[in-house]
């Protein structure tokens, strides 16, 4: 059914080419999100288009990752609907394990994507109470698609986010943001300053220790750092039982104990934590807590060295806010992700200003007018599923009856249905 589009005759919006009409939803994205949904969609029969910026499926963990990325979640909490792993799977897939499994994953629900189409514009039009949502190549072809539903899936990680800092155009060495690091191999015996400590910066810093380069981290305010595991059990694993029976706070409580109790006092290597406990953290703001595997280790030792703020960067070296200077050849920033929501979609009552729905979870997923949300609610893929499933019933429930409603209309009237390659 995919690359059908069926063209109503006698409907307005019956164009050319570059302007199509979906008998289904948009899905804008191809990621895990935009996956499951379509996967979930497929599933009940309902056509569908998805439209992805990038020329492959999964464009953040095929482009925008560093080689020694593991999943840090347990595999349970990370596959998508409808399709396990594969039983050989470890239980932490590595990044190569994790993208066959999402082209297997396209494949079986027969999955493809419009490759190379960033959506750029899409709008609720109250006349004919359709979405119209405009792509365009690089090569600057532009395309308009008509739909009742929009599902939004690009990602709570569209953009990377580089932080003004004083004189970092000035400085002569090589500066990369943490999706364009892959490997600390190049860095070998060199200085290198990591900008930023959540999980990319704490990955990227072991990464480079590994490599025997000199790595220095900054860690401007605070971090959760938690183990990966503790006795053995997953860290992540633990919360989410306790969650269940618990208030936040107080699974925030145990797992602080239990972590203390693995890993030590950190504060002794600059290593502060924040006010609010991690999963309490996570649900408010969205910061993850660092899950440990094995950067810490390297702190300890002091082959990777925590350092305050940064007052401003000159050709060859960095001045920190305690007034120490260090000599570096190289930055990283792993300073983040941001949503490019706000950039393309013209509407301001489901979305708000950061690209995030206003409405947290579990109502973070369904807007007005058709719109939808898929990754949107900072629960990682475990959360990006739970929205697949939900928008997928939601938006088939409604197609099937319109559908019924349709067919009844064209047996009595008269209509031409043309399929489109
Ligand atoms: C390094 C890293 C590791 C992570 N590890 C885990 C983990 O172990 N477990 C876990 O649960 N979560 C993890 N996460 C969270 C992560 O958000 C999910 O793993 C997952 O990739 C989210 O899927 P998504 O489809 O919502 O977003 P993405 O994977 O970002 O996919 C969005 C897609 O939309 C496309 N797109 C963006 N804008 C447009 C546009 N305007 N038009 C068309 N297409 C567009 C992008 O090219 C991309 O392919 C990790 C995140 C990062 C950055
Ligand atoms: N293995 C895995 O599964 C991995 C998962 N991820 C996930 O990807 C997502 C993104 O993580 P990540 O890339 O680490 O981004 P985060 O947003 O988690 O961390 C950004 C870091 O950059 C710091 N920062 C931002 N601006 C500045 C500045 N001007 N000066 C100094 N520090 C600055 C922040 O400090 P502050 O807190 O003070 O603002 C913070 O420490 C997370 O959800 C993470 O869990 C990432 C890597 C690996
Ligand atoms: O790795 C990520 O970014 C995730 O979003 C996974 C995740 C969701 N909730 C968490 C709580 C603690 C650690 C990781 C996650």
């Amino acid at each position: 059914m995919e690359n059908m589009y069926r063209l109503m005759a006698g409907e307005e919006y019956l164009s050319d080419r570059r302007c199509i009409w979906v008998n289904g939803p948009v899905i804008a994205g191809a990621g895990p999100s935009g996956l499951a949904t379509a996967a979930c969609l497929r599933d009940q029969g309902v056509p569908f288009v998805v439209v992805e910026r990038s020329d492959c499926i999964a464009s953040l963990w095929q482009k925008r990752t560093y080689d020694r990325l593991k999943l840090h979640l347990p595999n349970k909490f990370c596959q998508l609907p409808k399709m396990p792993f594969p039983d050989h799977y470890p239980e932490y897939p590595t990044k190569r394990q994790f993208i066959d499994y999402l082209e297997s994953y396209a494949n079986k629900f027969e999955i493809k994507p419009e490759f190379n189409k960033s959506v750029v514009s899409a709008r609720f039009d109250e006349t004919s109470g359709l979405w119209r949502v405009k792509t365009t190549t690089t090569a600057g072809e532009e395309m308009e698609y008509i739909c009742r539903w929009l599902v939004v899936a690009t990602g709570e990680n569209a953009e990377r986010v580089v932080p003004e800092i004083n004189g970092l155009k000035e400085f002569d060495g090589e500066v990369v943001h943490a999706c364009e690091y892959k490997s600390g191999e190049k860095y070998r015996g060199k200085r290198v300053l990591v900008v930023g400590c959540g999980n990319s910066g704490m990955e990227v810093s072991l990464d480079l220790a590994n490599h025997n380069a000199i790595a220095s981290m900054v860690v401007r305010s605070s971090v959760h750092v938690l183990p990966r595991e503790i006795m053995g059990k997953s860290t992540f694993g633990i919360s989410v039982v306790l969650m269940k029976w618990l208030p936040l706070w107080l699974v925030d409580k145990l797992l602080l104990i239990l972590s203390w109790l693995v890993l030590g006092s950190l504060s002794m290597y600059g290593l502060k934590r924040p006010s609010i406990g991690p999963m309490e953290l996570k649900s408010k703001t969205g910061k993850t807590p660092v899950l440990d595997i094995g950067a810490l280790e390297k702190i300890k030792s002091g082959e990777v060295e925590i350092v305050p703020a940064i007052k401003r960067f000159s050709r060859c070296h960095v001045e920190l806010v305690d007034g120490h200077k260090l000599d570096i050849d190289a930055v990283v920033l792993a300073t983040g992700y941001r949503s490019n929501v706000p950039s393309w979609l013209q509407e301001s009552e489901f979305f708000s200003k950061n690209g995030f729905p206003k409405s947290p979870f579990p109502n973070a997923w369904k807007g007005k007018s058709g719109l939808y949300a898929a990754g949107f609610t900072r629960k990682g893929l475990a959360g990006a599923s739970a929205d697949a499933v939900n928008i997928a019933q939601d938006i088939g429930n409604v197609w099937r009856e319109e559908t019924k409603r349709q067919k009844m209309r064209r047996n009595v009237g008269h209509r031409r249905c043309i399929s489109v390659a």
